[in-house]
C-alpha cells in the first residue's frame, strides 16, 4: 500500500494525495502524461521535489533504497540483460537485493513458467526481444518481491508476449498475494481492474476509482 501526499517533481507530476490500497491497480493516461515518473518513485528510482511518500505508513525518504527495491520490483519498458548465461540473469536479482542464489532446479522451473525454453547454461547473446522480456520476468518473479511495478511499453513489438508476461504477473500475485501496480495501455487491461484504477492527466490524478476523492473533479481541463 501506498500513500501519496503533496507530491511535486519538475512541472511533471502534482499530486496532492494518491491512495494505492488495493491488490492490483492500473495506472493509465495518455503519453507522457507523467505514468512512469509517478511508477519509478514507488521504489526511489526518481525522488520527488516535494512532498512524501509512504509505504505501509513508512516514508520512503528514510528507507535505504536497496531495502525498498527488495520488496517494490520494477519491471521496465525495456528488457535488461547482463553479460553471461541465462542463469547468471536469473541469480542477478537476488543478488542485487540480497537474497541467497536458488538452486538449479529452481531455474529450470521458473523458465517453463514463463515458456522460455531454454537452460540455465545457455547464453544470452543470441536471445530474441521476446525472449528477453521473459528472463526479465523470470528475473523478478525469482526476486519473490512483495510489490511488483509494471511498465508496460507503449507500442510493444511484441503484443502477444506482453499479454503473456501481464497474465503470468497478475497470476503470480493473485496466488502468492502479491501487489501489483502497473501502467498499461490497454484499454481492455485497464477495464479488467474497474475498482483500482488511477487516470493520469498531465501529472494530475484525474481519477482514482478505488479512492474517487482523490481525483480532480470536473474532468474539463486537462483532457488528453
Ligand atoms: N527526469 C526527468 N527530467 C525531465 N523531464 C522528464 C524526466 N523524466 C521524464 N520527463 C518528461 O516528463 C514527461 C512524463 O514522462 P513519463 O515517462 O512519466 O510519461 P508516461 O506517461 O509514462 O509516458 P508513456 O506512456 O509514453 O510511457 C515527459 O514529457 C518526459 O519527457
Amino acid at each position: 500500500m501506498f500513500t501519496i501526499e503533496n507530491l511535486r517533481f519538475l512541472d511533471i507530476l502534482n499530486i496532492p494525495k494518491l491512495t494505492i490500497d488495493r491488490q492490483i491497480t492500473c495506472i493509465v493516461g495518455a503519453s507522457g502524461s507523467g505514468k512512469t515518473t509517478l511508477l519509478k518513485m514507488l521504489n526511489k528510482l526518481i525522488v520527488p521535489d516535494e512532498g512524501v511518500i509512504l509505504r505501509n505508513g513508512e516514508d520512503l525518504a528514510h528507507m535505504d533504497s536497496v531495502a525498498l527495491r527488495r520488496n517494490v520490483v520494477m519491471l521496465g519498458q525495456t528488457p535488461v540483460i547482463y553479460p553471461g548465461t541465462v542463469g547468471d540473469n536469473l541469480q542477478i536479482g537476488r543478488l542485487f537485493s540480497g537474497r541467497i542464489p536458488r538452486p538449479e532446479s529452481a531455474l529450470r522451473k521458473i523458465l517453463r513458467e514463463v515458456e522460455l525454453e531454454k537452460l540455465p547454461d545457455d547464453r544470452c547473446a543470441t536471445l530474441s526481444g521476446g525472449e528477453k522480456q521473459r528472463l526479465c520476468l523470470a528475473r523478478v518473479l525469482l526476486m519473490d518481491a512483495e510489490t511488483y511495478l509494471l511498465d508496460e511499453p507503449s507500442s510493444a513489438l511484441d503484443k502477444k508476449t506482453e499479454e503473456f508476461i501481464l497474465e503470468v504477473l497478475i497470476k503470480f500475485v493473485r496466488e502468492r498475494g502479491k501487489e501489483l501496480i502497473m501502467v498499461t495501455h490497454s484499454p481492455q487491461v485497464a477495464g479488467r481492474f474497474p475498482e483500482a484504477r488511477v487516470h493520469i492527466v498531465k501529472g494530475r490524478v484525474e481519477e482514482n476509482t478505488a479512492h474517487p476523492e482523490e481525483g480532480n473533479s470536473s474532468g474539463e481541463e486537462g483532457q488528453p
